[in-house]
C-alpha cells in the first residue's frame, strides 16, 4: 500500500490540533466519521449543564434572566459564532432551529425586494430548508419557487423576478463545496439577495460570510453544541434595520417587557431572536465554544483537508474492485470536510461498517457518508476506517440479512 499506517501514526504526531481530542468524549474503539451529522461532547459539556442547573437555574431562580445573562445568550453567544463564519459582533443571533432560521431569512429577503415574486432553491438543498421555503410560499401567497440543480443550475435562473437564492455552502449528500464568493456576486448583479446555509460549513473550515446577504446554519455538528442545540441567523448589517421577518415574536421586540399590544422590532440583529431561548441547551454550546477559542481556523483546514485526501486515496487503493464511486470532489477547494461513495449496496454496507465500530452514515438512495471533525479525528483514524471498510467490501459482510433492516434515522 502507498501509505502505511505508520506514516499515519506520525501525521497524528505531527498534528497542531492533536491535543484537541482530549477535549471530547469519544467511547474507545468508535472511529466517529458522523461529526457532520451530531459533534461529539465536549468534556466540559456536562459540567457546564450541571453548573447551569445548580448555580444558575436552583441559585437564581427567574432571577437568571438577569443575573445570568439568559436574556442575552441568543446575541452573546452569535458573537461568539461570528468569528468562525467569518462575521463581526452584532451580526449573528442564536435560537430556535436551523429551519425556522430558513424562515427568518427568506421572509426578511422577500421584504427587501417588493415586486420581485420568485425565490431559487437548489434541488439538492437539504429537505427542510426546501419544505420550509415550500411553506412560506404557501401561507404567503403570490410568490413562486424556480428549482435549480446545483449552482450551475443558477444561470439560467437569474433574471429581474428573483428576490433571493437559498444554496447549502456545501451539499449535505455529496459533500461538494460551492464557490460562494462567486455565486454570491452573481446573485447579487442580477439584484437579488443571498443566503446561504451554513450547516456542514461551520466549524468544518473558516467561512467567509460577509458578501451574504442572510446566511443560517446548526451549532450541533461540527460545532460541537449538542443535540438540539440552538441555529445560527448572519444578517449583514445593511439588512438589519431595513427589514422584517415574518416570525415576530416577543424577544424581537423593541420594548419586550413594555408588554405592548403590538409588535415594533428591536434595533440590530436582537429583531432576528423571536422567542424564550432553550437556556441548557446554550450552556452545551458555550461549553464547546470555550474550545473553538483556541482552535486556529487555517490549521483546521489543512488537517480537514489532509484527512479527506488521505481517506480518498487509501479507499481508492484498498475498495477498486468493490463497486464504489467517489462523489466528493477530488478537488480538495470544492469539497467540505466529508467524503461521500457511492455503492448500490450502500445501506446494508453502512450498517456492517458500523457494526465494526466505523460510524459514517448512509444517505438515500446509495451514498454512504464520512465525515472528518477535524478537531477529534485522527489521521489513523482515516486509515483504519478505509481498512475496515476494504474488509467488509471484501468479505461481502454487508450480505448478511439483518443489515438489510432499515432504522428509523439513518
Ligand atoms: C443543510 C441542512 N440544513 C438544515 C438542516 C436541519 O435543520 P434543523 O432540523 O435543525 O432545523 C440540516 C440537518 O438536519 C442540514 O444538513
Ligand atoms: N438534525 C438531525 C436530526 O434531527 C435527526 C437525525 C439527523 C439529523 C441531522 O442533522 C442530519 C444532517 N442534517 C444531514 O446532513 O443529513
Amino acid at each position: 500500500m502507498t501509505i502505511t499506517r505508520a506514516d499515519c501514526v506520525a501525521l497524528d504526531a505531527d498534528d497542531p490540533l492533536r491535543h484537541l481530542r482530549d477535549e471530547f468524549v469519544l467511547p474507545e474503539g468508535t472511529i466517529y466519521l458522523v461529526g457532520n451529522s451530531l459533534g461529539a461532547p465536549p468534556k466540559a459539556a456536562s459540567a457546564a449543564l450541571t453548573r447551569v442547573v445548580q448555580e444558575e437555574w436552583a441559585g437564581r431562580l427567574v432571577g437568571g434572566w438577569n443575573a445570568a445573562g439568559w436574556f442575552d445568550l441568543p446575541e452573546t453567544t452569535g458573537d461568539r459564532i461570528a468569528p468562525l463564519i467569518g462575521a463581526g459582533p452584532g451580526q449573528v443571533v442564536v435560537g430556535d432551529t436551523t429551519s425556522i432560521a430558513v424562515v427568518k431569512a427568506v421572509s426578511a429577503a422577500l421584504r427587501l425586494r417588493p415586486g420581485r415574486r420568485v425565490i431559487v432553491s437548489d434541488l439538492e438543498n437539504f429537505p427542510t430548508d426546501r419544505y420550509m421555503v415550500q411553506g412560506l410560499v404557501k401561507g404567503l401567497g403570490d410568490y413562486e419557487i424556480r428549482d435549480v440543480r446545483g449552482s450551475e443550475g443558477l444561470a439560467g435562473a437569474l433574471d429581474d423576478d428573483v428576490a433571493c437564492v437559498l444554496l447549502s455552502e456545501v451539499d449535505y449528500r455529496t459533500g461538494d463545496r460551492h464557490d460562494t464568493a462567486e455565486v454570491t456576486a452573481r446573485v447579487q448583479a442580477a439584484g437579488a439577495l443571498m443566503i446561504w446555509d451554513l450547516c456542514h460549513s461551520a466549524g468544518a473550515f473558516q467561512v467567509d460570510v460577509t458578501p451574504a446577504d442572510f446566511a443560517v446554519g446548526c451549532t450541533y455538528k461540527y460545532l460541537n453544541g449538542g443535540p438540539g442545540a440552538p441555529a445560527f441567523v448572519y444578517v449583514h448589517p445593511r439588512h438589519q434595520n431595513a427589514t422584517e421577518h415574518l416570525l415576530s415574536g416577543w424577544h424581537g421586540h423593541a420594548a419586550p417587557f413594555a408588554f405592548e399590544p403590538d409588535y415594533r422590532p428591536a434595533e440590530g440583529i436582537r429583531r432576528f431572536t423571536v422567542s424564550t431561548p432553550h437556556v441548557l441547551s446554550f450552556a452545551a454550546l458555550n461549553a464547546s465554544l470555550d474550545v473553538w477559542e483556541r482552535v486556529d481556523l487555517a490549521q483546521l483546514r489543512a488537517k480537514s483537508t489532509a484527512l479527506t485526501s488521505l481517506f480518498i486515496d487509501l479507499v481508492e487503493e484498498l475498495c477498486a474492485p468493490y463497486g464504489l464511486t467517489l462523489v466528493t470532489s477530488r478537488d480538495p477547494e470544492r469539497r467540505g470536510s466529508q467524503v461521500s461513495f457511492a455503492h448500490p449496496d450502500g445501506y446494508p454496507v453502512m450498517r456492517a461498517l458500523i457494526d465494526r465500530g466505523v460510524h459514517g452514515d448512509f444517505r438515500a438512495p446509495d451514498v454512504l457518508r464520512f465525515g472528518f471533525a477535524p478537531l477529534y479525528i485522527r489521521f489513523t483514524d482515516a486509515y483504519d476506517a478505509a481498512v475496515t471498510l476494504a474488509e467488509v467490501l471484501e468479505k461481502e459482510h454487508w450480505r448478511e440479512e439483518r443489515y438489510r433492516q432499515r432504522l428509523t434515522v439513518t
